[in-house]
């Protein structure tokens, strides 16, 4: 028969799948010469590399059944029991381990999401969580933030027009960097249950805080708020940030009844988290993770400050950034009139990568940011990747 076009073969909804721009950024990356502030990736020479092939070595002499037999779709019991260890009011049936956060994404979605339901986001929000909902075809309602996070009057206005959830980052927000202030996050957790509206609390960079102590997180404070039980926040991490994102090993915890629903969706679409990586996690965290904590801190540090300093003395006047308190990232506005993209095309030319700002906002706007990486560089190549972008900038500048 003649050529099959595809194309019109697929499923509607998957004209709503698209190529990730960071996963085909990061392709370009490999050019050599290359510096590229991209991918929120961490600092491979802090991976416990020797410690995990001892751990591993040995798990699969004494352990190999187990570890290398099909598993529970809920996951490796010791690990379950060590995350809700961790979670104020939460027993190890509340928990989920999951292939990276990333699946959490994509399961919530399926379970949550039909065709046109309104989803709360805030804007700019985790591209990701874009392309694990936009197949499930929801309508996005972008909540505006200022430097605090969520603007309360914002998200009332939202929340009345009842999303099946809202998608929240209060700590170390992908990609604006943003820390959600304790106050803000009462708001959400206060208006979001007088709306009887759930909250999915991404945590991905709860760890990478480099100066002030830790704040509450969303699942503590609505915990907090009922007095204990189950409550309305679906929590979110993973050890994607912490240890070894290679290893996809994440989690979910909230609600019997979600978690419940979780583990169905996730037997159906990969069964179980692979069996001997939940339990080489277990192997590295049963002892604590403080030491390596500490090393990871101590080097975001460094690298951050060093990337706020080259920006300072290289970017043309007129662009402004944020300055992180944790997290991977420096969130960058342009003046209005300039486009990330065009001048991403000019950086690239000078052999510098990062991420333009628009796949991050639900409603399309956004064209004059960009988000740069500053975890996975050393500092010699973050100067001199920032020089180059600010010799792009310049050229781009001329052209506005
Ligand atoms: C807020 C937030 N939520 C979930 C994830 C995915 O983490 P997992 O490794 O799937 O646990 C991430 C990881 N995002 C990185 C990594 C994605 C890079 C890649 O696609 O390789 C980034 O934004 O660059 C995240 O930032």
């Amino acid at each position: 028969g003649s050529q099959i076009s595809w194309e019109s073969r697929f499923a509607r909804r998957a004209a709503r799948i698209t190529s990730s721009t960071i996963r085909e950024l990061l392709k370009m990356a490999q050019q050599p010469g290359m510096i590229t502030f991209s991918g929120g990736l961490p600092a491979p020479e802090l991976f416990p590399a020797e410690a995990m092939a001892q751990a591993s070595a040995r798990l699969l002499r004494e352990k190999a059944n187990q570890a290398l037999q099909y598993s529970t779709t809920e996951g490796y019991p010791a690990l379950r029991e060590w995350v809700a260890a961790r979670l104020p009011g939460t027993q190890p049936d509340q928990v989920l381990m999951v292939s990276g956060s990333q699946q959490a994404l994509d399961l919530l979605g399926k379970i949550f999401i039909d065709v046109g339901s309104p989803v709360a986001v805030e804007s700019p929000t985790y591209m990701g969580a874009l392309s694990a909902f936009n197949p499930y075809e929801p309508e996005y309602l972008s909540i505006a933030m200022d430097e605090e996070g969520m603007i309360p009057e914002a998200l009332e206005a939202v929340l009345q027009r009842g999303p099946r959830f809202v998608y929240a980052l209060p700590t170390f927000q992908n990609p604006s960097g943003r820390l959600m202030s304790l106050e803000r996050r009462r708001k959400l957790v206060e208006l979001a249950d007088k709306y009887s509206v759930p909250i999915v609390e991404d945590d991905a960079y709860a760890e990478l805080y480099y100066s002030d102590q830790k704040l509450p997180t969303l699942y503590s404070l609505d915990q907090q708020m009922r007095g204990g039980g189950e409550g309305n926040v679906i929590y979110l991490s993973t050890f994607s940030k912490t240890l070894a994102p290679g290893l996809r090993v994440a989690y979910a915890a909230g609600p019997r009844a979600v978690i419940h629903k979780l583990v169905q969706a996730k037997q159906g679409a990969d069964l179980h988290t692979g069996s001997l990586n939940q339990m080489l996690v277990y192997e590295m965290v049963k002892y604590g993770l403080e030491e390596q904590l500490s090393k990871i801190r101590q080097t975001y540090t460094a690298r951050r400050d060093v990337m706020l300093e080259a920006l300072a003395q290289h970017l043309p006047k007129g662009i402004v950034w944020n300055q992180p308190k944790g997290g991977m990232f420096i969130w960058v506005q342009l003046p209005q009139g300039m486009d990330a993209v065009s001048l991403f095309k000019k950086a690239l030319e000078q052999k510098v990568t990062f991420v333009p700002g628009q796949p991050f906002h639900a409603d399309g706007s956004g064209h004059n940011t960009l988000r740069l990486s500053f975890s996975n560089a050393e500092p010699e190549l973050i100067r001199e990747g920032i020089r180059r972008l600010g010799r792009a900038a310049e050229e781009e500048m001329e052209l506005v």
